[in-house]
């Protein structure tokens, strides 16, 4: 049996932009996805998602060559969720260069789903390590990354970025342009605190709905620039230790994302909470649509009227989690 986790991650700034090759700044935080695997003695893949309710009902499939999850109600939730494992199991597969390796699977999850928290990637990441590792192939914590990817770009039909998936596997915070990611060391302290509406966004068609903004209009275009230029400043801003201005960089960047169409009535709300509250700067994090909001606040005003404001379900703070993928 072996067991790895890894961590889902806020952005700083720059998500969707950083799919159309600008640079995006993702920091992984203290909330872990756990997979474990066991290889069996066929090439059958069984799963348990213990996360993945289905009105009152855990999702429990088995996956090979033509068969179809094991629920009475095929859903789009679960056609996802066995794209995300599949994908890890024949990275793991290829990677071992045993094309046949069967596993039980289990998933636990501490990062809420579709809320752009990076859930999908620190599934993913957790799982190739962890199957790989179950087939005595080590691979470098570069190598999962980039097997991650491949299953994240496959799954949002071609529109991905590294960024999640570098980002859960080195831990940390890491910029993301194009091919090209490193680790930032030396990050002054980012008080980051989460609001959480409950809801969810569909990665693949945001994703879809911003590429669509940008073929049409110039100026969409022209937004997803500006992205880039509010990450090019911010980055300079963490450089100076300036807090206070990468927080202003941040709502900014939460502005262009909402001209892009990738806010919601929900995100809004606590975006303005916790600038009403005092928070550095607010944003939406991830893919949008519903989810998430990160703060920036060492006070605990932000957290507290977070938890008051209509729409939130939960409001936390969240810690950098400087570890990446590791084995349990
Ligand atoms: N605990 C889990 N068990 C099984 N599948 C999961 C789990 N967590 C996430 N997933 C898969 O990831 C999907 C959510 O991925 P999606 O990319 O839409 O959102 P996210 O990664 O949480 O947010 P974002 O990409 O905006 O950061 C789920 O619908 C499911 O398929
Ligand atoms: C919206 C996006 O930029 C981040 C989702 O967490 C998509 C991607 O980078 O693949
Ligand atoms: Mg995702």
């Amino acid at each position: 049996m072996t067991v790895s986790s890894a961590p889902g991650k806020v952005y700083l700034f720059g998500e969707h932009a950083v799919v159309y090759g600008e640079p995006a700044v993702p920091c992984a935080i203290e909330r872990r996805a756990r997979v474990t695997v066991e290889a069996r003695d066929d090439d059958r893949l069984r799963v348990e998602a213990k996360d993945l309710t289905l009105d009152g009902f855990t999702v429990e499939y088995s996956s090979g060559a033509d068969e179809q999850p094991d629920v009475n109600v095929p859903t789009p939730l679960v056609e996802a969720a066995m794209g995300y494992v599949d994908g890890a199991i024949e990275q793991a597969r290829d990677a071992a260069d045993t094309p046949d390796a069967g596993f039980d699977m289990t998933v636990e999850s501490d990062i809420p789903l579709g809320a752009g928290l990076g859930s999908s990637a620190a599934v993913v990441v957790a799982a190739i390590d962890a199957a790989a590792r179950e087939l005595d192939c080590d691979l470098t914590t570069e190598e999962v990354a980039g097997r991650a990817y491949r299953v994240e770009h496959e799954v949002q039909d071609g529109q991905a970025s590294r960024a999640d998936t570098f980002c859960s596997a080195m831990g940390g915070a890491v910029r993301v342009e194009g091919d090209d990611c490193t680790r930032i060391d030396d990050v002054p302290n980012l008080p980051f605190v989460v609001g959480y509406d409950g809801g969810a966004g569909d990665t693949g068609e945001l994703v879809a709905g911003v590429r669509a903004l940008r073929d049409e209009y110039d100026f969409a275009a022209d937004t997803v620039e500006a992205i880039g230029d509010v990450v090019r400043e911010g980055e300079q801003a963490l450089a100076d230790d300036d807090v206070p201005s990468v927080g202003k960089l941040m709502n900014f960047d939460h502005g262009l994302l909402s001209a892009l169409g990738v806010s919601s009535r929900s995100l809004d709300a606590m975006v303005w909470a916790a600038r009403d509250a005092g928070a550095m700067g607010a944003k939406l994090t991830g893919a949008g649509g519903g989810g998430c909001i990160v703060a920036l606040d060492d006070t605990p005003a932000t957290e507290t009227a977070l938890s008051y404001t209509p729409g939130c379900e939960a409001a936390f703070r969240a810690e950098l989690d400087r570890e990446g993928v590791r084995a349990e």
